[in-house]
Order: C-alpha cells, then sequence, then structure tokens
C-alpha cells in the first residue's frame, strides 16, 4: 500500500488530548516496507507476475501498428492473419497473467492484514495502561477496527490493483518512448494536467483523511460514553448535555467528510479531462509529421503509440480512483501504526538484579493536577508482607499502581531491582509484580481458558491447586468442572468467584510480588479470610504489598505504612506503632473499642 503523504512533526507523539499518537509518514513508511519483506517472495511474484503481463498487452497496439503499414506496403492476407493471431495469443495471456497476479496479490494481501491484526491486538494488550486509560476505548476501537478494515481493504483489493495498474502504466510509456521518442514526449507531457491535480490531492489528503479518522474517534467516543452511562445521565438530568456533545461531534465529522469530498471533487474532473489530452497531443503532432515529413515516422506508429496511449488511460484511472482508498488507508495505517509507538520495544527492557523493592522521594501528580503523592520513601525487602493503611484519599491506590508501573513517578523512582519498574516491559513486569484490584474481568471462554491466559501450559492438576489455593471450592459443584463455560453458557460468575478467579491466575502466574489493592473486599468476610489465608499459604517467600481498610490485614502483615495526605507517616511492626501511639495506635484502639 502507498506509504505517501506527510504529517505534521510531533504526530508520533500523541497529543495533550490524551488521544494515542499516530505515527509519521516515515514511521509509516517502514512499517509498510517490515510488512513487504516479511512476505517478500510473495510480493516479488506479483510484482513479476504483472510485468510479464504488462508486457503482453503492449503487443496488441504494436502488433496492429504493423499490420497498418503491411496493409499500406501490399502484404498478403496470411501475414495479416498471422499478426491478428499474435494479437489474440497476446491478449490471452495478458488476461491469464494478470488474472494470477491479482491471486497472488490478494492472497498476500490477505496474509499481511492477518500480520497487522495480530500485531494490532498484541499491541493493544502491552498498551501501559495511563495510555489506554487516557485514550479511552473509543479511539482504540475505533483504530481496531474501521482502521483496521480500511487497511484490509486496501491490501485485498486497491493494493493489488494500484501494483497491477503502475506496471501497466510504465510499461505503455516506456513502450510508446521505444517506438517514437518524440510522440513518447509529447503524450508525457499531456499527463502533466495529471500530475499537477495529483500532487495538489495529495498534499493535503493525508491530512484531511486524519482529521476524518480522529473526528470517527470521538464520535465513538461521545456515543460510547453517552450509551454506557445513560442512567447516571438520567438520573442527573444530563440528556441536554451529552445530546450536545454528540451533536458537536456529529458536526465535527461532517465538517472532514465535507473536506475530503471537496478534494475529491477537484481531483476526478481534472483527472477525466486530462485523459484525453495527450492522445490528441500525440495524434495532432503524429499528422503533422506524417504530412510535412513522411520519413520520420509511419502511420502505423502513429496509431500505435495512440492506442498505447488510450490504453494508458485505464491503469490512471484505476491509480486515481483508488488514490482515496490509498490516501485515507495510509491514514489509517499510521494510527493503526500509532499504538506501536506506545509500547516499549522488548529488546530495552532491563534486567533487575533481584527482587528488592525501593521507593526514593515519590512525588506524582494525575495529568498536571496537585501532587496527590510527596515525597514517599521505603523499602520492601524480597517476601515481606507490607500492609498500607490509611484514609480515603490518601494515595494508597495511586501508590499501588506506581509498585506496579501502571504510573510513572514524577519526581523519585520506584525500582525493582535497581530497574524502573515502568521500564521493564509488559511480560518481565508481570513475571516480577501483579496487581490485583476488585476490578476482575471474566473472559468468555471456559475455566480452564480464563485461568491458562496467566499460565499457558498448566496442566489441568496445577490449575485445580489454584483454585484450591484461592478458596475457590465451588468449581467442585460444576458439572463440566474446568470445561464450564462461563459468561454466556452454563455458569455465570458472581463478583466473588470472579475475584477467585482473578486470584486463581495471579498463583499461577506466580510473581515475586503481588500488589492487593482491597483484593478480598468484595468477598463476604468468612471466605475473604479464607482466601487470604490460603493465598498466604502460597505466596510464602514472595512480597506481598496489601493495600487494605480492614486492619486485620495489617495486623497480620510484617510491616505497616501508614499513609496521610499523599505522605508516609509511620511505617513499622503492628506492636512498634501501637507502642508508638501515633495515627496507627488510635485507629487499632477505636477499632476495638478502645
Ligand atoms: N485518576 C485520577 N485522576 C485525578 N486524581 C485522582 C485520580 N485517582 C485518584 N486521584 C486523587 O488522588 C488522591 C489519592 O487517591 P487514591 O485513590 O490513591 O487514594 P486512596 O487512599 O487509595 O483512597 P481510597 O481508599 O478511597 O481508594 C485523591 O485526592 C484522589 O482524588
Amino acid at each position: 500500500m502507498s506509504t505517501a503523504g506527510p504529517r505534521s512533526a510531533g504526530a508520533a507523539q500523541g497529543d495533550d488530548t490524551g488521544r494515542l499518537p499516530i505515527a509519521e509518514a516515515r514511521q509509516t513508511r517502514r512499517a509498510a516496507l517490515r510488512l513487504i519483506r516479511v512476505d517478500g517472495r510473495a510480493f516479488a511474484c506479483m510484482l513479476a507476475l504483472n510485468a510479464l503481463a504488462a508486457t503482453a498487452g503492449l503487443a496488441a497496439p504494436w502488433l496492429l501498428g504493423r499490420i497498418i503499414d503491411e496493409v499500406k506496403a501490399g502484404a498478403s492476407l496470411t501475414t495479416v492473419d498471422r499478426l491478428a493471431l499474435a494479437i489474440l495469443v497476446c491478449a490471452v495471456a495478458q488476461l491469464v497473467l494478470s488474472r494470477y497476479a491479482s491471486y497472488v496479490g490478494h492472497r498476500f494481501g490477505e496474509r499481511t492484514l492477518g500480520r497487522i491484526r495480530e500485531q494490532f491486538a498484541e499491541r493493544a494488550l502491552a498498551l501501559p495502561s495511563p495510555a489506554a486509560e487516557r485514550a479511552g476505548t473509543g479511539d482504540l476501537t475505533t483504530r481496531g477496527t474501521t482502521d483496521v478494515a480500511s487497511v484490509g481493504a486496501t491490501l485485498r483489493d486497491a493494493g493489488p490493483d494500484v501494483a497491477i495498474a503502475a506496471v501497466r502504466a510504465v510499461f505503455v510509456l516506456v513502450a510508446v518512448f521505444v517506438l517514437n521518442p518524440l510522440l513518447g514526449a509529447c503524450g508525457l507531457l499531456g499527463l502533466v494536467g495529471i500530475w499537477f491535480a495529483s500532487r495538489w490531492y495529495l498534499r493535503r489528503a493525508v491530512t484531511a483523511y486524519l482529521d476524518e479518522g480522529a473526528a470517527n474517534s470521538a464520535l465513538a467516543e461521545e456515543l460510547a460514553s453517552t450509551t454506557g452511562g445513560a442512567r447516571t445521565m438520567q438520573a442527573l438530568r444530563l440528556e441536554r448535555r451529552r445530546i450536545d456533545a454528540c451533536q458537536g461531534a456529529i458536526e465535527e465529522c461532517r465538517r472532514t467528510r465535507l473536506r475530503t469530498l471537496s478534494l475529491r471533487s477537484v481531483l476526478f474532473p481534472v483527472v477525466d479531462v486530462s485523459h484525453v489530452l495527450p492522445v490528441t497531443a500525440v495524434l495532432l503532432l503524429g499528422g503533422a509529421l506524417l504530412l510535412r515529413e513522411p520519413s520520420a515516422v509511419s502511420l502505423g506508429t502513429v496509431v500505435a503509440a495512440a492506442l498505447y496511449l488510450t490504453q494508458l488511460s485505464e491503469p490512471l484511472n484505476t491509480i486515481l480512483e483508488q488514490l482515496e482508498r490509498l490516501q485515507s488507508s495510509t491514514a489509517s495505517f499510521a494510527r493503526v501504526e500509532g499504538l506501536a509507538l506506545t509500547s516499549r520495544p522488548a529488546e530495552v527492557s532491563p534486567v533487575p538484579a533481584d527482587d528488592r523493592i525501593e521507593v526514593s522521594g515519590v512525588s506524582f501528580a494525575y495529568d498536571g493536577g496537585p501532587d496527590v503523592l510527596h515525597g514517599v520513601d521505603f523499602r520492601v525487602r524480597p517476601g515481606e508482607r507490607l500492609a498500607i493503611v490509611g484514609p480515603s484519599g490518601a494515595g494508597k491506590t495511586t501508590l499501588g499502581r506506581l509498585l506496579a508501573g501502571m504510573d510513572v513517578p514524577g519526581q523519585g523512582s520506584v525500582t525493582v531491582g535497581g530497574v524502573p519498574v515502568a521500564d521493564l516491559d509488559p511480560a518481565r513486569l508481570r513475571e516480577r509484580v501483579i496487581l490485583v484490584t476488585q476490578e476482575h474481568h471474566v473472559f468468555l471462554g471456559t475455566v480452564r481458558d480464563n485461568l491458562r491466559i496467566a499460565a499457558p501450559s498448566a496442566t489441568d492438576a496445577e490449575l485445580r491447586a489454584a483454585l484450591a489455593a484461592v478458596g475457590a471450592d465451588w468449581i467442585g459443584d460444576l458439572a463440566d468442572g474446568l470445561d464450564t463455560d462461563l459468561g454466556h453458557g452454563a455458569h455465570r460468575p458472581d463478583g466473588a468467584q470472579a475475584q477467585q478467579l482473578a486470584l486463581a491466575r495471579v498463583v499461577l502466574a506466580d510473581p515475586h510480588t503481588l500488589i492487593l489493592d482491597e483484593a478480598t473486599a468484595l468477598l463476604d468476610p468468612r471466605t475473604a479470610r479464607h482466601t487470604e489465608r490460603a493465598l498466604a499459604a502460597v505466596l510464602r517467600g514472595r512480597t506481598v504489598i496489601a493495600i487494605a481498610h480492614r486492619l486485620q490485614t495489617a495486623h497480620d502483615a510484617d510491616r505497616v505504612a501508614v499513609m496521610r495526605d499523599g505522605r508516609l507517616t509511620e511505617l513499622g511492626t503492628h506492636d512498634e506503632l501501637v507502642a508508638a501511639g501515633g495515627a496507627y495506635a488510635d485507629l487499632w484502639h477505636s477499632w476495638h473499642g478502645r
């Protein structure tokens, strides 16, 4: 596919609206070349077949010119028949070769589209969570559906068609030059109009199509949040505001579409007129030459040159008609490739020296707001169990996100084995640190599918052991056991069961550090204690940082960190803190009713 077309510098960095970045022209071009190189043989085969088809297509006008000259010279009927038969053979050869070329091209397109889809899924999953949260689902969904589909259509149809047409156009032009350089130059001059119109269009089209894509994403985002939060809107009587926001997004979509339409409405009429010009120019020049200097050119040559240039209109039309699609899918491809700019390349990911976690002078603010963490300092020894307690809004969850590498501190550092956690690539990070929150997604599929996400090669016995470790005894009551369909299937897990599945995944992933953010909050107190005890047994020898409201969790921990207003105010064992008589001691005594 075409990768032409610039994009304003800085697009790759995303923008401050939080939208995902868009690849620049150079990056898009490199990505397209990489995809071609992966399936280079099929691509080369498609080009070679096209070249052969174009060569076969060149024979007819030349042979027709020969027939005219032979008839003028008084040749026999047999000679004319032979030349006519040659035209037929070449036409059939061209048909067969170009059919095969487009078959090879379409297969290349399908395979490449498959690769783009796989890459997109991998990149979307590896997206750093702050980027995914800021971008919202609308942008990501539009890129994964509309944009990938647009690239797919180009690869399947427009790409191979344009490749065939481009090869044919070049061969036809070369053929006119070989026939007669003067007529060739004249024909080429006739194409100047198309060249200028295309350049004018190309300069504007990528930006216009990128704007259209962004407007589509924004509309999808507005519609998704309007339908998702419909009840809340109704309850708060905010419908009018949502309707206005949607209308604004629709208006922006309309404006960007009108812009691309106006570009097309200039390009196409210019092109239609420009097609006639080279043929007319060659006929006029050829006619003048025949009248004034008959030795310079034969009638057959002029006819053949005019026929060649008539042939040119078909491939040029194909190229120009598809230009719009190429531009729009180039913009789509730049948006799809933009995802690559958000993920860190695995090869530069450093390896932690050990499992020690160190938080040094950490301050953090959400999106340019005020600091919600101020100079937090502590170390967690491997195998230690640390509980973080504090009132609502103290910064416990924020600290948990920094420890899990989901956000990067504004100042200071959070390291594991000397390496900033946010610098670890997602796979390595998962081996080291996992954050378990109250949000648990149950994936469509069986219990086994849901668990193997964490450990693809785990045996059934290992899966059952992990479920037992988190107290998920209900699995034993399911008729199909690990084969039970979850979601739309036979069993719909409730909140507590979804949480146990998530915890079983953690057991299987086997990270050295686990950050529990109210991980057992949805379970009833008896089940919660059971699960916590089971987890403690499974995670013995591992580091556990538990963000908890329940003081029992703090009591069971090796040390307790007390947070208040974004600061670490106390740190020590339960007994030390109770003895110190500070905020923790007050909490503990009030919990015990003393
Ligand atoms: N996504 C966000 N954007 C902006 N501010 C945020 C965001 N998340 C949290 N905050 C703010 O950061 C501060 C710390 O919040 P945080 O959720 O970390 O506290 P917490 O101790 O975990 O509270 P809770 O126990 O209620 O979950 C609060 O002032 C909160 O309003």
